[in-house]
């Protein structure tokens, strides 16, 4: 379970999440929503210790992301911006993230084969698609078989396949019982793939609740959003 409660995060003057509060609970894929810049990855980096709150809290099972004994082993997490080096090939990235963790070798291959980059273990990550890099990090975020999966815009330079790939695997892993937070620009796609949502526009909340609540007097969750969100350019 995922708690944020009455989080703010300032930057100088600037405030980039305002006093937001919401819950992803077990079973569920729920899309964290918002335009450019509504704060969206401020959260999530909050969430995953990488940033301090100013106040507030971002809670997992309870307890912040730091206080997690095995961090890896509760929240698998795809953030942008933390790629593998180039030079190194997929199998020694995971290794080494998986032996700096306690994570049993044998996992390494387990991952790779669960994200289809088997065949491509041993290239190097600087001849990997964009759609290979992006599942390299879904293995990543997969190597401590976690229980919860926090993902930011994890279907970002995917083909139509690659894009099916993700919504298939996010929604088995939610069936079974496992928790997934995912922010995404793509709103037919966030319609398939997630149960809930949360939607966010300048570092506050503007709705959150079922996709079908969202939707409900609207033709879509895109025309629901650009309602919420008062239509803001930048997508
Ligand atoms: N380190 C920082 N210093 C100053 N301002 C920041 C910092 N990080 C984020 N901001 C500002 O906070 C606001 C929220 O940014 P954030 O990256 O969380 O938005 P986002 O919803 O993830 O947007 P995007 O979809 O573009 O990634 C923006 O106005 C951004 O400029």
């Amino acid at each position: 379970m995922i708690e944020v409660s009455r989080l703010s995060k300032r930057y100088g003057a600037k405030t980039a999440v305002d006093d937001v509060s919401f819950t992803v609970r077990p079973g569920t894929v729920t899309g964290f929503l918002g335009p450019n810049g509504a704060g969206k990855s401020t959260t999530l980096r909050v969430l995953l210790g990488l940033d301090h709150p100013t106040s507030g809290t971002a809670l997992i099972d309870g307890r912040p992301y730091r206080d997690l004994s095995h961090p890896l082993r509760k929240v698998g997490a795809l953030l942008d911006g933390a790629g593998p080096v180039p030079e190194r090939r997929a199998i020694d990235h995971l290794t080494w993230i998986a032996q700096s963790n306690r994570i049993p070798r044998s996992r390494v291959r387990e991952v790779l084969d669960l994200v289809g980059l088997g065949d491509a273990a041993k290239q190097r990550v600087k001849k990997y698609s964009l759609g290979m890099g992006q599942r390299l990090g879904i293995a990543a975020a997969l190597l401590g078989d976690p229980e919860i999966l926090v993902l930011d815009e994890p279907v970002n330079g995917l083909d139509p396949d690659g894009i099916r790939w993700v919504r298939t695997f996010l929604r088995e892993f939610a069936a079974s019982g496992r928790t997934v937070l995912l922010s995404s620009h793509l709103m037919a796609e966030m319609a398939e793939t997630a149960d809930e949502a949360v939607v966010i526009a300048q570092g506050r909340i503007v709705a959150r609740g079922s996709i079908e609540e969202i939707t409900e007097g609207h033709a879509s969750l895109e025309t629901a959003f650009f309602a919420l969100t008062g239509g803001q350019v930048g997508w």
